[in-house]
């Protein structure tokens, strides 16, 4: 066990993001690491993007996601967007193919600093989300919260973007609603074997859709890319938006288009915060100071 990782803190409007260089090992983050670097002020993070060395021919990297609960994701679009950032800033490439574990996926920064993702090809069986029973229609299934008679949200639509997501319609104000309570029910109700990312929605126009997401495994977000993602796929299906749409999060815009060969495009900035090291066993870490040769500061134990 050492404090020997080289990591960057960065976000992805907002989403808090720890890129971790876990290159040339053959070990990976334990929960436990995971919990304690989310427990520090400092490093408090939505996901962990862990870049291993590729698994597959043709492909850059093998990505680990990690929630800050220790779980793992199997996508996380704007951690993609910081990976892609800070490798094109080490090796001058600008275009990636990327492998997790749910599948592979291309990138590609940017003139002007964007970075796109393609994050694949929603699914929409019942099966596939995955839901506990089956559901003929996953455009809007049966699962409301609240009073029985007049539900403060209901018949959400659902979608996988590698990551289960459920997103309910709304008309009034997406922060009138008390995500913060609703969030962490809906994720774990048991119609969700694997849990799933909670989104609330409201169609502004068909170009324009708002959202907030109550993240599986990592809770309030200030943006949650596979979700701005899964909002526009569950729209276009209902008829309520075109195929390419900005989707506003509480940390600012993408870009999402769902192109015709089926495949989801997410667009958006990543920004970088700071360096240092850390231990992926126990989560101990130490800032590296810019510009100079030793590591300064301590971290979380
Ligand atoms: N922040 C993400 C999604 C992260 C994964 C999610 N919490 C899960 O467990 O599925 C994004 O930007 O897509």
């Amino acid at each position: 066990m050492a404090i020997d990782v080289q990591f960057a803190k960065m976000n992805g409007l907002g989403n808090q993001i720890i890129v971790a260089d876990m290159r040339g090992r053959a070990d990976a983050f334990t929960p436990h690491a995971a919990v304690a670097i989310n427990h520090d002020p400092a490093t408090a993070f939505d996901q962990i993007m862990a870049i291993h060395d590729p698994a597959t021919d043709g492909t850059d990297a093998f990505l680990r996601i990690y929630n800050n609960d220790g779980s793992e994701a199997g996508a996380c679009g704007n951690g993609t967007r910081c990976v892609v950032q800070a490798l094109a800033a080490e090796t001058g490439k600008t275009a990636f193919t990327f492998q997790t574990i749910a599948g592979l996926l291309d990138a590609a920064e940017q003139e002007g600093g964007m970075v796109s993702v393609d994050m694949g090809r929603p699914r929409f069986r019942w099966d596939q989300i995955p839901l506990e029973e089956e559901f003929a229609d996953t455009t809007g299934i049966e699962l409301q919260i609240g009073p029985i008679d007049a539900p403060v949200l209901h018949t959400p639509s659902v979608a996988s973007m590698g990551n289960p997501h459920a997103v309910f319609w709304v008309d009034r104000d997406v922060w009138s609603y008390d995500l913060e309570r609703f969030g962490p029910l809906l994720e774990n109700h048991p119609i969700f074997p694997d849990r799933a990312n909670i989104t609330i929605a409201r169609v502004v126009d068909p170009e324009h859709i708002v959202i907030r997401t109550w993240e599986r495994g990592a809770g309030l977000t200030k943006a949650c890319g596979s979700g701005a993602c899964a909002a526009l796929v569950c729209a276009a299906r209902k008829g309520l938006t075109g195929r390419t749409a900005t989707v506003t999060v509480p940390g600012g815009d993408l870009l999402i288009e769902w192109r015709d060969d089926d495949h989801v495009i997410m667009t958006g900035p990543a920004e970088y915060e700071f360096a240092g090291l850390l231990d992926p066993a126990t989560g101990q870490w130490q800032r590296q100071v810019e510009g100079a040769n030793d590591n300064a500061g301590a971290g979380a134990g």
